[in-house]
């Protein structure tokens, strides 16, 4: 007999599913909020007992999310085969630094035909793999979904108006995520295009410190326009040519989380950027904002991957030489705006090749 929840359609209709959220941060902890307000039974998986035990008694994760209490049928726990072999769906929320190794571990704990969403917004160190092609490799049985948009976990756990996006090729998995997340606070649209979908995340964080840069250093609204429509330029020219749809980008997932990231000091990476903007080094910056800024991996990955496949990428290029060459800002700015004049939109026009 197969298992409730092996194969076939996904009986979301009624509340009460069982649920694994893995990962106890900022995002992981509004994800299990939501699933827990509707009426869901969340395993949420941390690896630290103290915050497990915290969460428990108080309902309030204070390292992450001290102002907030998570109510609902939350049962924190730090055995991921206990949290997964519960539930019907997981949601994982591990940084792209460790999210491999954490599925790794348990690749065994998952079923098959188990849907198994990434909400992580990064890109793996060897490889350039994206989560779900990490779930594909690791956990090949599961079926996977990748959940990404405008969605800052702090804005989401005020029960603030908030739109996302699941990606999946199953229309099952897509159906499913909608009913289980969706409520009077947020709306969930679908995609088919995972790999667009889920570049388009990893990628804005780029342009969130490039924006947070900005902003420290004054450069005006108009310039701040620039840069977000350049960065959506530069993110959808790359991210095309290695096989997203272009369209990903004008959706939610695409220009809706560019402009979140780039226009709001909640945002991590744009916080980063606007501490470097104002002379502090990166390093600093980072330990300062004690939480996962993903954006600062990604730039090495994405600056060393456009140039091995000849891509443009000027703002990449830019960004990498203030905050890992030492490059001075006033520099690199003139450099960008003394550069050949080029075409606005190049699916319509292309651009004149000249690096
Ligand atoms: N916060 C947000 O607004 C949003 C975040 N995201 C994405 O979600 C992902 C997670 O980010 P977020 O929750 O915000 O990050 P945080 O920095 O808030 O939290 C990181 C979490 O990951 C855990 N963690 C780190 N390394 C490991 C490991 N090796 N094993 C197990 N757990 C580990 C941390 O545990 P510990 O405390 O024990 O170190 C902590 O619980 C990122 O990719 C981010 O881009 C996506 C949308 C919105
Ligand atoms: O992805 C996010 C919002 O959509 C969160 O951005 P930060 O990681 O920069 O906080």
């Amino acid at each position: 007999m197969p298992e409730k929840n092996d194969r076939g359609p996904t009986d979301v209709s009624q509340t009460g599913h069982d649920v694994a959220v893995l990962g106890g941060g900022s995002f992981g902890s509004a994800m299990a909020k939501v699933l827990g307000e509707n009426g869901h039974t969340v395993h949420f998986w941390m690896r630290d007992e103290a915050q497990a035990d915290e969460i428990r008694n108080t309902g309030i994760n204070s390292r992450y999310m001290p102002d907030i209490t998570l109510t609902g049928d939350i049962q924190p726990t730090t055995s991921l085969p206990e949290a997964v072999g519960k539930a019907e769906i997981v949601f994982v929320a591990i940084p792209s630094k460790a999210f491999r190794s954490v599925i790794r571990e348990n690749s065994s704990e998952f079923r098959e035909g188990q849907i198994v969403v990434s909400l992580t917004k990064g890109i793996e160190e060897h490889g350039f793999k994206l989560m779900s092609e990490i779930l594909q490799e690791e956990i090949p049985r599961s079926r996977i979904g990748v959940l990404s948009g405008p969605n800052l976990a702090g804005e989401i756990v005020s029960q603030d108006l908030t739109a996302t996006v699941i990606a999946a090729k199953d229309p099952d998995v897509r159906r499913t995520v909608q009913e289980l997340l969706g409520c009077e606070y947020l709306r969930v649209y679908a995609n088919v295009d995972v790999y667009g979908v889920e570049l388009a995340g990893a990628l804005k964080n780029i342009y969130a410190i490039v924006a947070g840069l900005a902003s420290a250093r004054n450069l005006g609204e108009n310039a701040k326009a620039m840069l977000i429509t350049r960065g959506l330029a530069e993110m959808s020219r790359f991210a095309v040519s290695l096989g997203a749809n272009p369209m990903t980008f004008m959706g939610l997932a695409g220009v809706g989380d560019l402009i979140v990231t780039c226009t709001s000091p909640k945002s991590r990476n744009y916080r980063v950027g606007y501490a470097v903007g104002n002379g502090q080094a990166l390093d600093d910056a980072v330990a300062e904002l004690g939480q996962v800024a993903e954006g600062i991996y990604t730039l090495k990955l994405v600056k060393e991957k456009s140039e091995a496949i000849g891509i443009y990428m000027p703002l990449v290029r830019g960004l990498y030489e203030i905050l890992y060459d030492g490059a001075s800002i006033s520099a690199v700015i003139n450099s960008l705006m003394m550069s050949v004049q080029n075409s606005d939109v190049e699916f319509i026009l292309p651009r004149t090749i000249s690096q």
